[in-house]
């Protein structure tokens, strides 16, 4: 059964500082925001995590094999070498969504995302060595099929960016209401979705939903492991293999 360990990563206070003293420049925040998201992305890349940008202000992690400690020193690194600071908010569960809700309460509760007395708050608890297993989680990376030629190398670039996202949109409401996993985009037309324990039905029905719903096509491959990046890599293996037979759904594991 799955175990998904989330974080929610809250830029403190960070409203006020795009207009304090006076509105910042829009390409120094969006600079700072990827840099952000990207430094962000490598630390918990390299402890075998995932990392989402959402709303750049908000991320959500998929944090499984990182401690308490490894949080304190990403909001001691970010802090040392970034205008703002970090709030963290850790919780565990069968349900990815349950486990994103109890993080983003943690974080709630410690203060506003415009208190400025709240910096660096870090609540909640992690899944517990001895407890991690091969299946805490579940991976399904989804992508349109052939995106380039019925859009990419069809379409102007700005018509193709809406179907993607309308796919997106559509997926991740579906998933989010209908199987309690959470959808993030993550380039061109990839969408990544943290599942709990989830079968072929599901995902067929899910496939099934998105086409009749706004007419886009997409084929799913799913992995499982003991971090995001073992379930994950499996899930890209299994897309191969979609690719490779013309399948729709691949399960691995
Ligand atoms: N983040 C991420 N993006 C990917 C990945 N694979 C492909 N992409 C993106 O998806 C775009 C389209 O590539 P594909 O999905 O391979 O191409 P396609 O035309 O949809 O062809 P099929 O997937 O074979 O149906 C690429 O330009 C990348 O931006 C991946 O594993 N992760």
């Amino acid at each position: 059964m799955t175990n998904t360990q989330v974080t929610l990563v809250q830029i403190d206070n960070y409203g006020p500082w795009t207009v304090t003293p006076e509105p910042r420049r829009e390409a120094d925040l969006q600079t700072l925001q990827s840099r952000l998201y990207a430094d962000i992305s490598q630390f918990v890349g390299n402890r075998d995590g995932y990392t989402f940008f959402t709303r750049f202000d908000n991320m959500v992690a998929v944090t499984n094999g990182l401690d308490l400690e490894d949080h304190a020193l990403l909001q001691e690194s970010v802090g040392n070498r970034y205008p703002v600071t970090l709030s963290l908010g850790v919780a565990t569960g069968t349900s990815p969504v349950q486990a994103l809700a109890d993080a983003t309460e943690l974080v709630q509760e410690a203060g506003s995302a415009q208190d400025k007395n709240r910096r660096e708050c870090l609540e909640g608890r992690v899944v517990e060595d001895a407890h991690q297993a091969d299946d805490d989680i579940q991976i399904a990376h989804f992508d349109v099929v052939d995106a380039t030629g019925n859009y990419t190398d069809e379409l102007n670039a700005f018509d193709t960016f809406i179907e993607i996202e309308q796919g997106y949109a559509e997926l991740m409401r579906h998933m989010r209401y209908a199987h309690d996993s959470l959808s993030f985009f993550v380039g061109g037309d990839n969408i990544i979705v943290v599942c709990p324990d989830l079968g072929e039905a599901e995902y067929e029905e899910a496939i099934h939903h998105v086409q009749e719903a706004v007419d886009v096509e997409l084929q799913v491959g799913v992995g499982r492991g003991k971090s995001a990046h073992d379930a994950g890599f499996a899930a890209k293996h299994a897309l191969e293999t979609c690719r490779a037979d013309g399948t729709r759904v691949e399960l691995e594991w």
